[in-house]
């Protein structure tokens, strides 16, 4: 059965090829199908002959010619040709895409299936501190997070978002004391900009005043063993901390809600068990006092094995003990079979050590995994990590504020939508342009801040897609009518004919975007599909087209376009105006 995916579709095909010729078994994505490079005067080329020539002792091109006469695709494709040392190019029937299209038509899913076997995915993203500004980092979690959030919910799996709050530990010992010296709980009109400083302040306190450092060590103490007066001022902390991190969720438009909270805190009542069980498996050690677990294969440079602490000497846990816990938690309790943690890359190799001890463990096996899916820091224009001329951290609200103010500087020019129109547009244009500046660069790596070429309207931008929809849209309400399903789409023009294909690619792209964890694929996919329409439009007009059939033809596929243009934005957590 086709599965929406024709790269995969042709690569079941050729590996049917192979097994006939040759008595070969690969699967179809072994077929190493891909969209040919443009200009090459093919649509997809099969790239397995070279390697399979080895295995089977043949020459490439001989593989290449026995896939092409064992072939049966004469539905799909044309005559297809070996190419170079053993390409087999491949062009699309023009039948078989016309009736593609207009079958597309009618799919609200545009050709893309759900995953034939859901999965229960829990994500870890966001994941800020309490008392402490949100910094880029979590930014980019949490706009990373919600991107893989959104594909893997469209691709039919079950999601569980969970924020890893920094809730616990003994900086509360200070932060309460601090609190209690400011008479802060009484008055209750404190906001988080009040808190950074008061994290400061606290801190300085801590280090210059021995009688404020034993009290805040007695206060963790008793934080620790649930005395209530001191719990009910941790959560007043808690509980401002998150307001003020609802506020940025909200500006940002991610679906971390206040449900999604499970803060270090929450996982307290397991680390004893955790623990234990680390423990009577054999898996601990003990090292100057404390409980390690020293999974293999991670040492330092002089050659030391390093230690993933699970007790404490003094007896209290800390971050990687809470993280063992996680992996716990959500494979045994909450039968999630796939564990993501969208983290910077500095903690790669704590997640590889947590990872490896709770394999160890049993924690994770063949039906269950864990990825930590890190990423690259956000540098301005100097190449220094971001940070303010002041050389200070830069807020988060902040810089997502003047996000809009700067697309509203953008919209002000547009006199036919009115304040509440420019507003929202603002919103969904300067928001967008800081995710999709986020989103289009390969995770992995860093990139610069830039204000201009965020919000540029030429390039891989948001504002270019948005723009490039809007256009799409304003032809359509031009035209006075849309294509209705089942509308015959006819393809003559090579622009007609390129678009399809674009738009046919979507599957592919968002199946490697959303297995890969990685965004960027489908924001190239998103900025060609916008690139194939431009192209279309000044080919092919569609207002003054030659007869009725081809205009109705040409609205089906700006139709296509621009629901493909949405929904890869609206997967990406971007907003498509409908005026621009
Ligand atoms: N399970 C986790 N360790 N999640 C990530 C937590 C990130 C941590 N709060 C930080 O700001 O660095």
């Amino acid at each position: 059965m086709f599965t929406g995916d024709v790269g995969l579709e042709l690569g079941g095909r050729v590996a049917a090829a192979l097994r006939t010729a040759l008595d070969v078994e690969i699967t179809a994505e072994q077929a190493l199908i891909r969209p040919s490079a443009a200009g090459r005067g093919a649509d997809y080329q099969c790239n397995a002959a070279m390697s399979l020539a080895k295995r089977v002792g043949r020459a490439p091109r001989e593989v290449a010619e026995l896939i092409v006469t064992h072939l049966d695709a004469a539905d799909l494709v044309e005559p297809p040709e070996v190419a170079g040392p053993g390409f087999v190019n491949f062009t699309l029937r023009r039948e078989w895409l016309q009736q593609w299209a207009t079958g597309l038509l009618a799919d609200p899913r545009l050709g893309v299936r759900s995953a034939p076997q859901p999965r229960r995915y829990a994500i870890d993203y966001g994941s800020p501190n309490v008392a402490k500004e949100m910094h880029v980092g979590h930014l980019r979690s949490s706009i990373i997070g919600d991107a893989i959030v959104r594909m893997l919910e469209f691709a039919g799996h079950e999601v569980i978002r969970h924020n890893h709050l920094g809730d616990w530990g003994t900086p509360f010992g200070m932060l309460i004391e601090h609190l209690v010296d400011e008479g802060w709980a009484a008055g209750g009109e404190h906001s988080i900009s009040d808190l950074n400083s008061f994290y400061q302040a606290a801190r300085k306190k801590f280090d210059a005043d021995q009688d404020f450092a034993e009290r805040a060590r007695r206060r963790v103490v008793a934080l620790q063993s649930g005395d209530e007066a001191t719990l009910g001022l941790w959560r007043e902390l808690v509980g401002e901390s998150e307001r003020h991190f609802a506020q940025v969720y909200q500006l940002l438009g991610v679906k971390l809600t206040a449900e999604d909270y499970y803060g270090e805190s929450f996982y307290n009542p397991f680390l004893a068990d955790t623990i234990a069980e680390l423990e009577a498996k054999g898996l601990t050690e003990l090292s100057d006092g404390a409980v390690c677990v020293f999974p293999p294969g991670f040492s330092n440079r002089e050659g030391d094995r390093l230690p993933l602490i699970a007790r404490k000497s003094d007896g209290g846990y800390g971050y990687a003990s809470t993280d063992l816990a996680t992996v716990r938690y959500w494979t045994r309790d909450r039968q999630a079979t796939d564990l993501l943690y969208v983290v910077g890359s500095p903690q790669a190799q704590h997640f590889q050590m947590v990872f490896k001890a709770s394999e160890q463990a049993g924690w994770l096996d063949q039906a269950h995994r864990a990825v930590h899916i890190g990423f690259g820091s956000v540098l301005g224009s100097d190449g220094q990590m971001l940070r303010t001329r002041a050389g200070s951290t830069i807020k988060l609200v902040d810089l997502l504020r003047e996000a809009v103010d700067r697309a509203a500087a953008v919209v002000a020019e547009r006199t036919e939508l009115d304040e509440r129109q420019r507003a929202e547009v603002a919103r969904a244009v300067g928001i967008g342009a800081v995710k999709y500046a986020d989103l289009s660069n390969d995770r992995v790596k860093d990139y610069v801040f830039a204000w201009d070429r965020m919000l540029a309207m030429e390039g891989n931008t948001s504002v270019y897609l948005q723009y490039a929809n809007t256009r799409v849209l304003s032809i359509i309400g031009r035209a006075g009518r849309s294509a209705p399903e089942g509308t015959e789409v006819v393809l003559h023009a090579a622009a007609e004919r390129a678009l399809v294909v674009k738009l046919l690619q979507l599957p592919a792209a968002l199946a490697a975007a959303t297995e890969e964890f990685a965004p960027h694929k489908l924001c190239t996919y998103l900025y060609e599909t916008a690139a194939a329409f431009s192209a279309f439009y000044e080919n092919c007009p569609i207002l003054k087209a030659p007869d009725d059939r081809t205009q109705l033809s040409r609205l089906a596929l700006a139709q296509l376009t621009s629901r493909v243009l949405t929904l890869g934005l609206a997967l990406l957590g971007i907003d498509t105006p409908e005026q621009l």
